[in-house]
Formats: C-alpha cells, structure tokens, sequence
C-alpha cells in the first residue's frame, strides 16, 4: 500500500518585484512611491513548479546559486505564500532555516533552548525532558551558561539543530545546514536524519554536495532557474546533475 502524501506542491509560482531604481535617501523613496514614481521589475524566483512527497520520503533540492531551493522551502514551511498555485502540508514541520535565527543572542544557551522550545511549541516540561539529549548531542555541556552571543558560528548551529531535532517532527526541513561546523558533527547530523527517516519522518534537504544529497535522499527535484528541470529517483538525477 503507497504512503500518505505528506507535501503537495501545485503548480507553484513565486513572484518578487525588484525596485529597478536607485534612491538617494529613504525620504526620495517615500516621496516616490507616495506619487507611484518607483517602478519594480518583476522577478519569478518559482514558475509552475511540481511534485509531491510520501511518507519517509527524502527529498533534495539541487541547482545553481538562485534557482529558488531556498524560495521552495520556504513556501513549504509557510514562511512565504505562492503568488500563485499551492502547497499542501499534512503533519507538524521543523524547520531548520536559517539555524539560530530564532536565538535571542544576549541570552545564555540553556535559556534559549527553552525559548527556542516554546517557539517549536514545546511545552517547558517537556523542554526539560529534552533538555540534556540537546546538551550531549550539540557538545556544548561546558558552554551553557554562556550568552550565545559568544559562540562562534559552528556552536550556534550545532545547538538550533540538536533544539530543531528532538522529538519526531512529520516533516523535517534542513537548509544548508549541514555545511555548517566540522566534518565530523556533520556525519553526526547525518545519522541523526537518517534516524529520523527510518523513524518516517519525511525530509527536505538543500545542499550544494551532490554526494551528500545521494547519500541521504531518495528523491530529487532538480531547480533550474525556477524551474523544474527533473523530478524523480536521487541516484538517477545525481547522475545527470554530475554530468551536467
Ligand atoms: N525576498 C526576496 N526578494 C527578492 N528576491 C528574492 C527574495 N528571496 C529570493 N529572491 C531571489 O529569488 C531567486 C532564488 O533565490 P533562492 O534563495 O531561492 O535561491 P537558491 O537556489 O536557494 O540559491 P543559493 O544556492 O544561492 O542558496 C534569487 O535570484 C534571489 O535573488
């Protein structure tokens, strides 16, 4: 029996309007847009783009810098709304763009988890449940009560991903992440979305390492300039994309 569709993408367009112009000053802006003098150029970062994923599917989205991976997965975690088109979510989402963005960095490490928490939705009891699984796998036992303002960049995504991934989310969403901090927390990334995946959580994977992308996923949406340029079997399509 085929799984549950988790993610429907319908005919997905996104438009941005690019002002063309250059301002002085933000008042000659005002001035310009109040008597409609600004003109924008319209941009379609998306154009009817399709697909759908079951159950335990793990997906890459492959292309060049400005193909619109990231546009893509945002309008699947709700952060944009298609200018046209749809996309249909069935099941709770962690996000994981943009890593630490949801960090109030004057705060320390143990009270940003709990922030962090309560913005995934967890409740602070279950937060302390969690509270140690987070500190073991980010390696940052030493550094909790530290203002994260202090941390390099490597240990702030190392905690947002052990924050972003406890629990079993329906639907994990990983941009560019794993590029982030060294190679070896990096494997450990990987094993914990695998894990996940045999755990049926569905996964959306941004990455420039096509290898990587083969390794993890079993489906591939190949973007190019907003387009889709293939849809299918990873192993098929990594192929392709290595000989492209
Ligand atoms: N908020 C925005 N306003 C205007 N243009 C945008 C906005 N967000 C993205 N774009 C444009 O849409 C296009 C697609 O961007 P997107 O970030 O989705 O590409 P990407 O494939 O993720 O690129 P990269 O590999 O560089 O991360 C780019 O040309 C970008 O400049």
């Amino acid at each position: 029996m085929e799984k549950p569709i988790m993610i429907q993408a319908d005919h997905v367009y996104m438009k941005f309007s690019l002002s063309s112009e250059k301002f002085d000053s933000f008042k000659e802006y005002v001035i310009k847009s109040i008597k409609k003098q600004v003109s924008y150029d319209e941009f379609w970062a998306l154009k009817d783009v399709s697909f759908e994923l079951r159950k335990g599917d793990a997906l890459g989205l492959i292309g060049l810098n400005g193909s619109g991976k990231s546009t893509m997965l945002k309008t699947i975690a709700g952060v944009l709304k298609p200018t046209k088109g749809s996309v249909t979510v069935n099941g709770s989402i962690a996000p994981l763009i943009e890593l630490g963005a949801g960090f109030d960095m004057d705060l320390t490490a143990r009270e940003n988890v709990f922030l962090n928490g309560a913005l995934l939705g967890y409740s602070r009891k279950q937060m302390q449940e969690y509270y140690d699984d987070i500190v073991e796998f980010s390696e940052l036992k030493d550094f909790m009560d530290v203002p994260v303002k202090n941390f390099s960049s490597g240990m702030v995504s190392r905690l947002a991903f052990a924050i972003a991934t406890i629990g079993t989310p329906d639907i994990l969403i990983v941009d560019e992440v794993l590029s982030v901090g060294d190679f070896r927390f990096q494997e450990k990334c990987e094993q914990r979305i695998q894990k996940m995946m045999n755990g049926e959580t569905t996964i959306l994977f941004v990455s420039h390492n096509i290898n990587q992308v083969e390794k993890l996923c079993n489906k591939i949406v190949w973007l190019e300039k907003g387009v889709v340029k293939a849809f299918g079997d990873a192993k098929e399509i990594a192929e392709e994309y290595r000989n492209s």
